[in-house]
């Protein structure tokens, strides 16, 4: 019989009341991939038993914390990250984003960005990511085939486009984007990955027709699927959707009369949203996906998630690559200190956001705006070991320690001052995937 595994040290994490709460000197027990007791080491020490457990002890300036959850990444917009960024979102996407995606036709160039894509935000503690394919079916099943592979867990989205669009980035009918979308869906559906699910993407509402909105929605519903797309990110593309779209009454109705928004839809952005609109959102259990680097690279605009948290909205972090030129979460939980604190800057009696509110964010927040928080997003019993070992004093750590730094203060330069070389162990499902051997990435990719 396999042992359980017993972690034993400082953890923290965040729960329903506490956006971070650290437990020290603590015991994790971990029986094939899910989290079996969390109690205080004295406790754990009265029932160890040799037979049983396999202790492995963190030292001092070693800590757990959950994996971090991207919600929003465009896995086939990872060649251009850290490039093309001098545009605006509607030129940008016409002038380097639907050329590098139109590339993802060919399997074998899918195949190769897609491993150095999973491999990289693995590397950075990303647990779970909900991705952004193309519009090709074949290289969204190898996006998923190669996810599996290197055990990450995600939600993968083929991305539908009736709508204005270059000829040769485009679906050609409402109809073949939702056979081919079925198709997918079914296909990997079929597949029974232990963590990969898919998840209905239509693109945004410029890139889509009413009536294949309309499709999505009834499919999203009969088969209980999540969903995601983009909103009310620039103020150009708000008047854009305005125009083509007289009847709605806002934004978020456009999607709403199709049955897009749901508990299991997370919407990307969210900058120029109403009153009314968060309310609704709000009511319908959807969630927010905030991407700060993407919304100061590619100009944007300044993203209040104060005011969405004070209201009760579901609010994760993204990374929004390529918008966002850095795929690593951590980058995102620093920039979204900085855009909370411009606000700040503005309006002093704005009271900005904090590590403690972008490490919720990161964490459990993700895995609520993902709708799988039953699964994963903190340590509670039940849920699967989805974790990182952060070590503070490894080789390469950029992170100085002081006799006064509190528990919180390591986590905190942890947030600030880390790097993937403080994240040595990556579990998902309870085992260190960093470990596994998968195919090389071919270099020219
Ligand atoms: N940031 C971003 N916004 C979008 N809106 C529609 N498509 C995209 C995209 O690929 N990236
Ligand atoms: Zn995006």
């Amino acid at each position: 019989m396999a042992k359980t595994q017993v972690y034993c040290g400082m953890f923290v994490h965040s729960t329903k009341k506490d956006y971070m709460r650290i437990l020290q000197n603590h015991a994790i027990g971990v029986k094939e991939g899910k989290i079996v007791f969390v109690e205080e080491m004295i406790k754990f020490q009265l029932k160890a038993n040799e037979k049983e457990h396999e202790v492995i002890k963190l030292n001092n300036n070693e800590f757990l914390m959950p994996g971090m959850i991207d919600t929003h990444i465009h896995a086939p917009q990872y060649p251009n990250a850290g490039k093309g960024l001098d545009q605006g979102l509607l030129e940008w996407l016409n002038k380097y984003t639907f050329p590098t995606e139109a590339k993802f036709k060919e399997l074998e160039f899918a195949k190769n960005t897609y491993r150095k894509i999973v491999r990289r935000t693995l590397e950075n503690g990303t647990t779970t990511a909900s991705y952004y394919g193309t519009i090709h079916i074949d290289a969204c099943l190898a996006l998923c085939d190669i996810i599996e592979e290197n055990g990450q867990r995600a939600l993968v989205g083929k991305v539908n486009m009736n709508a204005n669009s270059p000829d040769y980035y485009i679906e050609e009918s409402v109809d073949v984007s939702v056979s081919e979308t079925k198709k997918f869906v079914d296909e990997v559906l079929q597949k029974k990955y232990p963590r990969v699910l898919p998840i209905i993407t239509p693109r945004f509402a410029i890139s889509c027709s009413q009536q294949l909105m309309d499709a999505l929605g009834l499919l999203a519903i009969e088969k209980d699927l999540h969903v995601q797309t983009h909103i009310s990110e620039t103020e150009d593309e708000c008047e854009m959707v305005g125009k083509l779209y007289p009847e709605c009454e806002d934004y978020l109705d456009v999607y709403d009369k199709a049955g897009l928004i749901r508990n299991k839809t997370v919407l990307g952005h969210g900058i120029y949203l109403s009153d009314k609109e968060r309310k609704k959102i709000k009511q319908k259990g959807a969630s927010i996906s905030h991407c700060p680097n993407s919304n100061l690279s590619i100009r944007s605009g300044i993203f209040n998630a104060r005011q969405c948290l004070s209201e009760g909205i579901k609010v994760g972090l993204g990374t929004d690559v390529s918008g966002g030129y850095s795929p690593s979460m951590m980058d995102a939980m620093r920039t979204a200190i900085h855009v909370s604190n411009m606000l700040t800057i503005k309006d002093r009696t704005h009271k900005p956001i904090t590590h403690r509110e972008v490490f919720m964010m990161a964490t459990y927040g993700g895995s609520q705006a993902l709708a799988i928080d039953h699964l994963v997003g903190n340590f509670e019993v039940g849920k699967e070991f989805d974790a990182l070992l952060v070590s503070l004093d490894c080789p390469g750590s950029q992170v100085d320690i002081f006799d006064d730094d509190t528990p919180e203060d390591l986590v905190q330069k942890f947030i600030f001052l880390g790097d993937n070389r403080n994240i040595q162990k990556v579990f998902v499902n309870g085992e260190d995937v960093l470990q596994r051997k998968v195919p090389d990435v071919c270099p020219k990719a």
